[in-house]
């Protein structure tokens, strides 16, 4: 039996957190098994390195690498088994997250990320992913009243358009996998976009 995988993806205070929990219960009422989890992080281990590559300074090769590593952990300790027993596994980022970040953000090369991705997912990848797209200066002021920036979430505004251009280019290659939300307005209005997806790609 093989289960769904879908990831939710977009710059730091874009509202994921806030949407996954109703998305998990959306599947639970249907009758599936949910597994959630998030990268940097999701495994014993890849949290260790989470710790690391969220709070220790470090070169951008470094920080891909830590990225690449702990889903690589994470995929054989908890994705894969998962989906292997029918569950349906919500992401709280996943690969996107690092074209989108090392690669737009730090301007590492694509052809890097493309070869860790394939070695390190060995065909595992997500059947659905939700993009939250919003404007930057939008999402800094959310961060700002909800806590304390860590190392990446420090970055400058323009740290953050490479970012977000590089989550739109993922979409634009990808248009059958990832949906863009758009997370610039209320709560209830983003659920509203998100179910309408759910609906029309999981109809009862
Ligand atoms: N649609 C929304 N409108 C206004 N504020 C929102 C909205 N969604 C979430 N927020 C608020 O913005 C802050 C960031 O939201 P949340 O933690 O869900 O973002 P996130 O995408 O999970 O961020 P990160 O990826 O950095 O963990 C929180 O204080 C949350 O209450
Ligand atoms: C998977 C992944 C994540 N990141 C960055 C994106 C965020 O700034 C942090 C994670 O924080 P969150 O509050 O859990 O969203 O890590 C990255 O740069 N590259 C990646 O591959």
């Amino acid at each position: 039996m093989t289960g769904r995988f879908i990831s939710f993806e977009g710059i730091d205070g874009a509202g994921k957190s806030t949407q996954i929990a109703a998305i998990a219960t959306w599947f639970r009422e249907r009758g599936d098994e949910v597994v959630l989890t998030r990268e940097p992080g999701g495994s014993a281990l890849a949290e260790e390195l989470r710790a690391l590559v969220l709070n220790r300074p470090m070169d951008s090769l470094t920080e891909l690498l830590l990225m690449f590593a702990g889903r690589r952990d994470h995929l054989q300790t908890r994705i894969v088994p998962a989906l292997a027993g029918g569950k349906t596994v919500l992401c709280d980022r996943f690969t996107d997250s690092s074209f989108a970040y090392q690669g737009g953000g730090r301007g590492l090369p694509l052809a890097m990320l493309d070869a860790l991705a394939d070695w390190v997912q060995d065909g595992t990848e997500p059947e659905l992913t939700f993009w939250f797209d919003l404007p930057p200066d939008l999402a800094a002021a959310r961060r700002a009243g909800a806590r304390e920036a860590d190392r990446i979430e420090a970055q400058q505004l323009d740290f953050f358009d490479r970012v977000r251009a590089g989550f739109a280019a993922r979409a634009e290659q990808a248009p059958q996998r990832v949906v863009r939300i758009d997370a610039s307005v209320t709560p209830d209005d983003v659920w509203t976009q998100i179910e309408a997806v759910l609906q029309r790609r999981y109809p009862a």
